[in-house]
């Protein structure tokens, strides 16, 4: 993929970030700079990343405006073309999904990440991922996989579904906005409930390949590896390819290190934990976990923009699970749909049966029927981007 689809006149307009108090706006003007001081806190930076993050913090304050990747960083050349009608505008002017792609690639570009010598490779948002991974929480999480064999089999389908669409609020880079406070108690009636259609779906058709495109790693990458192995052993999927990111990127996104540590967390826990853990690792060596890192993971486009290579993926395969907000931004589009818009109208594109499992963390949404819009909006809270309420959507 070298260029964008070109804009859609039958689609609403992209999100852009520069409604003061909006959404967008304050992930730019807050969150960003934020992480910039998190990552340095982090790790012991010498003092040319140093330089380089305060560099990255004064283009990103208000007023700033974007400034190329230097030619020698890898991708220089496509971000080049990518970037041509970005470049010297404000972070806040161009489309939100744009400028939060460029903000985490220039991030890892001030780190000196690509860069041959000491820091290549150093992904900055580990020390998070590591605490994260390593949390007492997750040892009850794990322990409770304990408990699934005595449900029956309906009630593990959902149980395990839905840990991983709830893992999803595991998000650092969300946290960052949140604060000490945490999150707030989530809702747990879905917003739009499609779990029964997913099942069905892969009853109705033969094993095949099932596509799980994840997002963050640790706590949500836990429970999005238990349901692959539960989709393996229960015949609903003959293999599963996983998805996740060729390099670090949105603070918490997986990336091939990220699952290999989850493998070890488990295959180090007791019990039932420990035997998904071995069996998880076994199915990687055998061909049926297949890891997958598309450079398109980490591209600022959405998914209709997709190359030929990704298509043919979901194409092939029986359902594609999506997991995660930003996920969901790119599938139907960063833009301001009306939020009773059927799901299936922002994923006509899609190549193959798709999934979203998701909980809301930003403005965009489709899908709800008008009732419950219409419910929403009378609480008063803001239940798009609190991470509090949650969906399952499936387009077949
Ligand atoms: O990890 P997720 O679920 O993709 O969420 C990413 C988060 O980052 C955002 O893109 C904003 O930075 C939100 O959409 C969301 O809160």
């Amino acid at each position: 993929m070298s260029q964008p689809t070109p804009p859609r006149a039958d689609h609403p307009p992209v999100v852009v970030g520069n409604a003061v108090g909006s959404f967008a706006w304050g992930v730019l003007h807050d969150r960003h700079p934020a992480l910039v001081e998190r990552v340095r806190q982090a790790t012991a930076y010498p003092a040319e990343q140093q330089h380089a993050l305060d560099a990255l913090l004064r283009e990103i304050a208000e007023g700033g405006v974007i400034e190329p990747l230097n030619d020698t960083e890898p991708g220089a050349a496509q971000w080049r073309l990518w970037a041509k009608d970005h470049i010297g505008r404000c972070w806040a002017d161009v489309p939100f999904l744009w400028a939060e792609s460029y903000f985490y690639r220039k991030l890892l570009a001030a780190l000196g990440y690509f860069a041959p010598g000491p820091w290549q490779g150093i992904d900055p948002f580990a020390p998070f991922k590591r605490a994260e991974l390593m949390g007492t929480t997750v040892d009850s999480e794990l322990a409770v996989l304990d408990e699934i064999p005595r449900l029956p089999a309906p009630q593990q389908d959902t149980t395990l579904l839905h840990a991983s669409l709830w893992g999803n609020r595991a998000d650092l880079g969300f946290q960052l906005s949140t604060g000490d406070s945490g999150l707030g108690e989530r809702v747990t009636g879905l917003v739009v409930d499609d779990t029964a259609a997913l099942w069905d779906l892969l009853a109705d058709r033969p094993p095949g390949k099932v596509c799980l495109v994840a997002d963050n790693a640790g706590p949500e990458l836990l429970p999005d590896l238990v349901l692959a192995d539960h989709l393996l052993t229960t015949d609903r999927a003959s293999s599963v390819s996983l998805h996740i990111k060729p390099y670090p990127y949105y603070v918490s996104d997986a990336t091939t290190s990220d699952v290999l540590d989850c493998l070890a967390r488990m295959s180090a826990a007791s019990g039932r934990a420990a035997e998904i853990g071995k069996r998880l690792r076994q199915a990687v060596t055998g061909g049926r976990l297949v890891l997958r890192t598309y450079p398109f993971a980490c591209a600022p486009f959405p998914y209709e923009d997709m190359p030929d290579e990704i298509r043919e993926e979901f194409a092939s395969a029986t359902l594609t699970v999506m997991k995660g907000d930003l996920n969901y931004r790119r599938l139907v589009g960063d833009r301001h749909w009306p939020a009773t818009t059927p799901f299936s109208a922002g994923t006509a594109y899609f190549p193959g049966p798709v999934a979203a499992l998701r909980t809301l963390k930003s403005d965009v949404i489709t899908g709800l029927a008008p009732h419950t819009l219409t419910e929403l909006e009378a609480t008063g809270n803001a239940w798009r981007t609190s991470g509090t309420h949650a969906l399952v959507q499936v387009r077949t």
